[in-house]
C-alpha cells in the first residue's frame, strides 16, 4: 500500500477541518477529492504535505510514518493552490534553492527544466511569468526529488481553457509514466479527465469513495452541483 491514512483530524478553532478520515491508496491510483468549499480537501492535502500537524491519527507514505519529515520529502510532491515560488528569483534558482536545501542532485534541475519545457525560461524571474507557466515551474519543482506520490491542490484554479488542458496533459503524463496521485478539484470534467476514484469530503467527514461511474451517477454528485 502506497498511502495509509488511520483517522487523520484536525480541528480549527470554532470549525470542523478535517475529521478522523481514514483510507489506503494503492500506487498508481488518481484520486480526485472533491467536496464544497471548506470541506476539508485542502486541509487533507496540506496535512499528507506536512505543511500542518494533524490533531490526532497518523498517515504513512511507503510505510515511512509523516512524522519523519526529511524522508517524506522524497516521497511526497505538493503543488499548493497558489505556488509558494520565489516571485523574486529566477525559475532555475528556484529549482536551484529547493534542491539545495533537500539534497537533490542538481542534474535533476536539467531534467526538470526539459520536461516541463521551461529551459527558455530559466532565466526569467518567477513574478514575469504567465499563471499557467508559474504552475509548471511549481509542478517542476515538486518533481525534483522524484516522489511517487504527488499532491496537487485545485491544479488548474484560475487557468485558462488553454493552459487547464495543458496542466490535464502534464497531469495524465504523470500519472501513465506511474505516479500516484491526489488531487482537488471543483471541476467536473476535470475529475471525469483524469479520476480513477473519486473521495468526497463533507463538513470535514469522508461521505464517498469510489469509482467515478459510482459518483457521476450518485445523489452526492447531483447534491454537490445543485
Ligand atoms: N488556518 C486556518 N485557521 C482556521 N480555520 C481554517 C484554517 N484553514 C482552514 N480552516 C477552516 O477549515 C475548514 C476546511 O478548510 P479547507 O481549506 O480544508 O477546505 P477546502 O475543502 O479545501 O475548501 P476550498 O474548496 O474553499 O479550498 C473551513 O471551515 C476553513 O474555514
Amino acid at each position: 500500500m502506497q498511502l495509509e491514512v488511520d483517522h487523520l483530524t484536525k480541528v480549527y478553532p470554532g470549525k470542523r477541518g478535517l475529521l478522523a478520515t481514514s483510507f489506503k491508496v494503492e500506487k498508481g491510483e488518481c484520486i480526485a477529492i472533491v467536496g464544497h468549499n471548506g470541506a476539508g480537501k485542502s486541509t487533507l492535502l496540506k496535512i499528507l504535505a506536512n505543511w500542518i500537524v494533524p490533531d490526532s491519527g497518523r498517515a504513512r507514505v511507503e510505510g515511512i510514518d509523516l512524522k519523519n519529515r526529511l524522508a517524506l520529502v522524497r516521497k511526497i510532491g505538493f503543488v499548493p493552490e497558489t505556488p509558494n515560488l520565489f516571485d523574486l528569483f529566477s525559475v532555475e534558482y528556484n529549482f536551484r534553492l529547493f534542491a539545495r536545501l533537500f539534497q537533490i542532485p542538481f542534474v535533476r534541475i536539467e531534467k526538470a527544466l526539459k520536461e516541463f519545457d521551461l529551459l527558455s525560461f530559466r532565466h526569467t524571474k518567477v513574478r514575469e511569468l504567465s499563471k499557467g507557466l508559474k504552475q509548471r515551474v511549481s509542478i517542476g519543482r515538486s518533481l525534483l526529488p522524484d516522489p511517487p506520490l504527488l499532491l496537487f491542490d485545485e491544479p488548474t484554479s484560475g487557468l485558462d481553457f488553454e493552459m487547464t488542458k495543458e496542466i490535464y496533459k502534464l497531469l495524465k503524463g504523470l500519472h501513465v509514466s506511474g505516479k500516484t496521485i491526489l488531487f482537488t478539484s471543483h471541476r467536473p470534467e476535470e475529475i471525469q479527465t483524469l479520476a480513477t476514484r473519486i473521495m468526497v469530503l463533507h463538513q470535514g467527514g469522508l461521505v464517498f469513495d469510489g469509482p467515478p461511474g459510482t459518483y457521476f451517477q450518485s445523489e452526492i454528485h447531483e447534491n454537490l452541483y445543485a
